[in-house]
């Protein structure tokens, strides 16, 4: 049986941890600001496949308390990514597997840095999920993953025999996950998605059904994504006319949602603006193709971001890329 590490026990980490608990699996918790509530009362999941709870859970504040596990689960927010260079080496055996379930581009090359030996795999999780209180996580919606493998410089890279054991142990879990071989072509589609609806959320104070109503900003939208697309392009990898489509169709029959951007500046929390923007056009940027929408967007972030900036304690290049 294989042993997870959760680091950061929040919307997404809480979730799948506690549902790999649930299954049966060895799971080890690292919390920040809910370790000892967790530690006492563990952890609530109230969520659309069905409430359960977890009343005793392996927490955790430090990582050099918790054990070496098989896969260590990334789950922090990428504004947190600093931390990994203290985290990841009091977690880690040598045939130790990490998944790196987070949003934007680049962690997985970042974390290639600081254990260039590990495999390393990214998950892009398509799910609607918050922490609503400590130890309390609601979940509102979807919650499958695509996993693809990291190599060097993001180069498209076979299905190992370890994602798909962990593969297994999510769907035993009643989690759906899917397996590919380009991990950039699934990060640059879900940056399709996240960069217009989770910047515009923010700089325009909206739900995606807002965005979607309005003709002006779901032309907005649309125009974003095609600038996606050309990024994606500029890295060798093919973004349709019919996936953007999809998307938008997608959008459209969605609940109203606050994107996970929007809650963590309504949540005065720091925005995962390099991670989600600034990587992107960094790589678009390094192959010779501009992006004045999408970097407009950045830009308009970044002001809002620093405005908060005091109240939030929070430095620039906190994440690491
Ligand atoms: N939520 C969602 O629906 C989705 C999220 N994502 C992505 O998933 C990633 C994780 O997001 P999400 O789960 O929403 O974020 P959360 O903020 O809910 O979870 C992150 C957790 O990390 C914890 N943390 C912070 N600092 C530390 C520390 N020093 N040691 C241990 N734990 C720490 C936080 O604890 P504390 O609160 O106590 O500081 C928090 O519980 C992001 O990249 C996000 O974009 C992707 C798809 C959907
Ligand atoms: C697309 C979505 C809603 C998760 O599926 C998300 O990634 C976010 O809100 O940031």
């Amino acid at each position: 049986m294989k042993t997870y590490a959760i680091v950061g026990t929040g919307a997404l980490g809480g979730f799948y941890g506690a549902k790999l608990q649930r299954a049966g699996l060895d799971v080890h918790f690292l919390l920040n600001s809910d370790y000892q509530h967790v530690k006492q009362s563990g952890l609530v999941i109230e969520s659309i496949d069905g409430d359960f709870t977890l009343p005793s859970v392996n927490a955790y504040d430090r990582a050099c308390r918790m054990p070496a596990c098989d896969v260590i689960v990334i789950c922090l927010k990428t504004t947190h990514n600093r931390l990994l260079p203290d985290i990841l080496p009091n977690l880690v055996k040598s045939d130790s597997v990490i998944l790196v379930l987070q949003n934007g581009l680049g962690t997985e090359a970042a974390i290639a840095k600081i254990l260039p030996d590990r495999a390393i795999v990214g998950g892009l999780c398509f799910i609607c999920s918050n922490k609503v209180a400590p130890g309390r996580i609601h979940h509102l919606d979807y919650g499958e993953i695509k996993l693809g493998a990291y190599a060097d410089g993001y180069q498209a890279t076979p299905i190992t025999q370890m994602m798909a054991e962990i593969a297994t142990d999510f769907r035993n879990a009643g989690v759906a996950i899917s397996l590919c071989a380009d991990l950039l072509l699934v990060r640059w589609q879900k940056l399709v998605w996240n960069i217009p609806y989770n910047g515009l959320s923010v700089v325009l104070n909206a739900t995606t059904d807002r965005l979607m109503a309005d003709p002006h900003t779901s032309v907005l939208v649309a125009q974003l994504m095609h600038e996606v697309k050309l990024a994606a392009s500029a890295c060798d990898r093919d973004i349709s006319e019919e996936f953007i489509e999809q998307m938008l169709a997608y959008t459209l029959k969605m609940k109203p949602y606050r994107t996970s951007m929007k809650i963590d500046y309504d949540s005065g929390r720091p925005l995962e603006i390099a991670a989600m923007f600034g990587t992107p056009l960094q790589f678009a940027h390094d192959r010779g193709v501009e992006l004045p929408l999408v970097g407009m967007l950045y830009q308009q972030l970044q002001f809002l971001n620093a405005a908060a900036l005091p109240a939030k304690n929070y430095l620039p290049g906190d994440e690491i890329y």
